[in-house]
């Protein structure tokens, strides 16, 4: 059997612009007037679509608001040429307040959407909000905006129907176009980073809000102009085109036609529109209950949607290869401040629950502290008030010498903090050369034009990566690693950002034998050879003898003992605590 060879991205491009030059151009000659006017109005409707699911397909991001700006920019359209005639000044006017106008309004719902400490979920309902807003504002417009009949009738562009054909077609596919090749850049990784784990993002130093802003500013201008293509070429706009029910549409579109699939989207939103076209007038409540039962049921059993499923078979000829990845590594910057971590009067209280209680400690590079203690004791918290400026409830924390104040995650990482979960917390759908390539965004600013060819690693990541054999895996995908390989990810992953401090939550959970013996290794040599100051959250207390230097015992919140493991192995206080922890569990028992 002969072996498909893999086809590089750029080849696929080139095909891909082939076959959308082919339908662009060969549309007038063969669908009749009917088929075109519902096509035009289909393209402007894909463009939305595809904003759509680089918003929620690509980023995770669920919104039901792009249809507010679609309809932004139709307003655009018709307002201006309805007002004040139409002439390329009032066209070009028109079209700079839809861009602008969008890109404003986007500004102001991604800020308020994605200001520190907004969850996902508030997100989607602001963008549930907005286009109900939308849609009064409209209907409330009075003669402006024509109130619930929306503006006719107005002089647009003097195009024949085959020009707006080509102009439609060839927008979408341009669009469409770039699109995809973008998310096949390093940027594209970056937005499914933000979908698969938007917390891990974040202690990778990645301001994720700065990131979801700027793509729906991107996404809501892009929307706008479709609207304004749209507007311009119906001569009819009406509220529902700025309504929850259209925004609705274009999820349901994107999610039958293929979620994360640039593709799936347009696809998805071309054929629905058509078999609307002429099932709507002959079935009209059918159809859309037709489309609500196709969408539940994609929903649930094929959440990739048709067109990935319909292109399966067909995948190893289309398939693109990821670049070969250099590991290299990176120029060692001499440190401004050596590695310490310094806490004084740390409190942490849950309401009335005081979980932590003026916590003073030091510590420095080159010290391996395995901080111990019972269950509910705190450590993880104190981990968290360690790597988040905005969790502890009183106290100072400093960092390499500077104080974190209420600094967002990734601004702890700037300071030199890398921290590690205790369940493995990678990207399930990046591999390995994607994962840590994310870690260095701070040095090597994302692509949105190609892939990097080259991964600069600071030398004590690269140990570990070779160490635990993840460099011969660069092309894996996080997923598919064992449990153990995927502790060893996200160790690297951390390592990769050239940490100072490094604060690791059961680094063993879940590890074998020889996988604890391993990273025992690796940590030791991470304090010992390369001098930085590690703090590991440990129950296995062999393990912390074998590699710690110093042992801290929590207790309720306070800091019982700071000794060598001698010292804390003798101590009778610690021998009760832990007693007292079984007893504890025997009453449970
Ligand atoms: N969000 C929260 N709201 C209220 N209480 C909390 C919250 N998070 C943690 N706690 C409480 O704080 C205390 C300390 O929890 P923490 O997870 O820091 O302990 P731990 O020492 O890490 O425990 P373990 O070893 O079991 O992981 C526990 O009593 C826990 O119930």
């Amino acid at each position: 059997m002969t072996k498909t060879k893999p086809k590089s991205h750029a080849h696929n491009l080139l095909l891909l612009a082939a076959i959308c030059l082919l339908l662009t151009l060969s549309g007038p000659y063969l669908f009749d007037t009917y088929l075109l006017n519902v096509l035009i109005k289909g393209c402007f409707f894909a463009m939305a679509a595809i904003t759509v699911d680089l918003l929620w397909g690509y980023s995770g991001y669920l919104t039901f608001g792009q249809s507010a700006f679609f309809g932004l920019g139709a307003y655009a359209a018709a307002l201006g040429f309805s007002h004040f005639g139409f002439s390329p000044l009032s066209a070009l006017l028109s079209f700079a307040a839809a861009l602008f106008g969008a890109a404003l309004l986007a500004l102001l719902v991604g800020w308020l959407s994605f200001y520190r400490g907004a969850s996902p979920f508030f997100a989607t309902v602001i963008s549930l909000v907005l286009p109900i807003v939308a849609a009064q504002a409209m209907l409330s417009g009075g003669t402006v905006t024509g109130s619930s009949s929306g503006l006719s009738g107005f002089d647009s562009f003097d195009l024949s129907l085959e020009a707006w054909y080509v102009l439609a077609a060839g927008g979408l596919s341009l669009l469409a176009l770039l699109a995809w090749w973008m998310m096949q850049s390093d940027g594209g990784r970056v937005l499914l980073a933000l979908r698969d784990n938007e917390e891990r993002c974040a202690y990778l130093g990645i301001n994720t809000a700065y990131f979801r802003i700027g793509l729906l500013m991107v996404c809501g201008t892009l929307a706008a102009l479709a609207g304004f293509g749209y507007g311009a070429f119906s001569g009819v706009v009406a509220p529902e085109l700025c309504g929850f029910v259209f925004g609705t549409e274009l999820i349901i579109w994107v999610a039958l036609g293929g979620r994360a699939s640039v593709w799936g989207a347009v696809i998805g939103a071309l054929v629905i529109n058509w078999v609307s076209s002429y099932l709507s007038s002959s079935l009209p409540f059918i159809w859309q209950l037709l489309l609500g039962l196709a969408f539940i049921l994609v929903i649930l059993w094929l959440p990739g949607g048709l067109l990935p499923l319909l292109l399966r078979p067909f995948q190893r000829f289309w398939q693109g290869t990821a670049p070969v990845v250099q590991l290299t590594p990176a120029v060692q910057t001499t440190e401004a401040h050596p590695a310490s971590v310094q806490l004084s009067g740390v409190t942490k209280q849950f309401g009335s629950l005081k979980v932590l209680e003026g916590i003073d400690f030091a510590a420095k590079g080159g010290e391996l502290v395995g901080l111990i203690g019972p269950n509910g004791a705190g450590k993880t918290t104190l981990m968290r008030c360690l790597a988040d400026g905005a969790e502890r409830s009183a106290g100072q924390v400093l960092l390499c010498g500077q104080s974190i104040g209420r600094r967002a995650p990734n601004d702890c990482v700037r300071l030199g903090l890398g921290r590690k979960f205790q369940n493995a917390n990678v990207f399930p759908s990046l591999s390995v050369a994607e994962s840590l390539q994310l870690s260095r965004l701070r040095h090597q600013r994302p692509r949105w034009w190609g892939r990097a060819r080259q991964l600069d690693l600071p030398d004590y990541a690269l140990a570990v990566l070779k160490q635990t054999g993840l460099d011969q895996q660069l092309t894996a995908i996080a997923s598919d690693l064992s449990h153990g390989q995927q502790q060893a990810l996200e160790l690297c992953m951390v390592l990769a950002l050239a940490p100072r401090i490094v604060l690791l939550d059961e680094p063993t959970a879940g590890l074998s034998k020889a996988e604890r013996s391993q990273i025992g290794k690796v940590l030791a040599q991470l304090a010992h050879d390369y001098g930085l100051c590690c703090l590991l959250v440990e129950h296995d207390l062999d393990f912390v003898a074998e590699i710690a230097t110093r042992i801290v015992v929590l207790h309720q919140g306070r800091i019982v003992m700071d000794g060598s493991f001698a010292e804390v192995a003798s101590s009778e206080l610690v021998k009760r605590i832990y007693a007292g922890m079984q007893q504890e569990g025997h009453a449970d028992d």
